[in-house]
């Protein structure tokens, strides 16, 4: 006998749209109010596929939702203190609300330094100390946008994490850290796994929440997965594989993300939304 999926879908097509169609309202209020625009400044380093197509696609974005982009593409090989420069400038530049740097860079740049010199109030895709540690506080600020849609898809299905048992694969710096902070944050118990985890199935199978961040294809299996467990995919492997095996975790998890269709599209739409908080704010409407 064939088996049933048990889980549902989390649609984060569905979601990002109405998150976009409500932060395009408030982008035409800005526009309408001061004459200009929220303008989001994009800097890519060197020509990386993947990543030239994932800028591309925040760019369309924020056309569709009548946010200004200012793109800039620096050669693979510039140094940190040019990179460090062109981020300081943008972060100066008052026709500028918000940054996105687009990781990686090259691995002889300092990626932190580089993030660091991003202005706090301008850092809305969340990568910098200041936003870590409102993440990490449950302070208002800007969320790293991953992490920051994983947690607007929980909300969206009524997802409570508050004593929930929450198992973080991954523990990147704008990824598996922030989205487990971000979910101590709303009283989840967070436990972290990554590369160098022992008996890693024993501590997924405890997972009533589970992200799988380590960019690894269809690493994380669904003989391992709790029945019942919410499944969240924020994996982005070439070919839109994520990292969790869906067929087998359908099986199992009452509630799962697809890729694509899942974490994905949320993170477009969160950076759209925190480059309208930001202008917002830096307006003072
Ligand atoms: N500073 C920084 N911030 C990021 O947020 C960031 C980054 N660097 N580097 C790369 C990753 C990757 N990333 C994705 C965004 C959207 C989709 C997305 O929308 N994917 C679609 C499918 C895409 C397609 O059709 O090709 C989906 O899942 O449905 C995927 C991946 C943001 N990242």
């Amino acid at each position: 006998m064939p088996t049933v999926p048990a889980a549902r879908l989390m649609d984060g097509t569905a979601l990002a749209r109405r998150t976009v169609e409500e932060t395009a309202a408030r982008a035409a209020e800005i526009t309408r109010r001061t004459g200009t625009a929220p303008c989001l400044a994009t800097v890519l380093v060197g020509e990386d596929p993947a990543s030239v197509t994932y800028v591309r696609m925040k760019r369309a974005r924020c056309e569709k939702a009548g946010i200004r982009s200012r793109h800039m593409e620096l050669p693979a090989a510039t140094s940190t203190e040019e990179l460090v420069a062109t981020l300081t400038g943008l972060s100066q530049d008052s026709e500028v609300n918000g940054i996105l740097l687009q990781h990686p860079v090259g691995p002889h740049i300092d990626e932190r330094a580089a993030f660091e010199a991003i202005a706090p109030e301008k850092d809305v895709d969340g990568v910098t100390m200041t936003s870590f540690a409102a993440m990490s506080f449950g302070l208002p600020g800007f969320e790293s946008c991953t992490p920051g849609g994983i947690m607007r898809l929980l909300d969206a299905y009524d997802v409570n994490p508050s004593g929930k048992r929450a198992v973080v694969v991954g523990r990147s710096a704008i990824l598996g850290k922030p989205a487990g902070m971000l979910l101590l944050a709303r009283d989840a118990t967070v436990t972290y796994c990554h590369s160098r985890t022992t008996g890693l199935s024993e501590i997924v199978a405890e997972a009533d929440i589970l992200v799988a961040a380590v960019g690894r294809p269809r690493f994380i299996r669904g003989e391992d997965i709790k029945p019942g467990a919410v499944v969240i995919d924020a994996g982005y492997n070439p070919g839109n594989v994520g990292d969790v095996d869906f067929d087998t975790a359908a099986e199992r998890a009452s509630l799962i993300t697809p890729v694509p269709g899942g974490v994905g599209p949320m993170t477009i739409a969160v950076l759209l939304a925190q480059t309208v908080d930001a202008a917002e704010r830096q307006l003072g409407l």
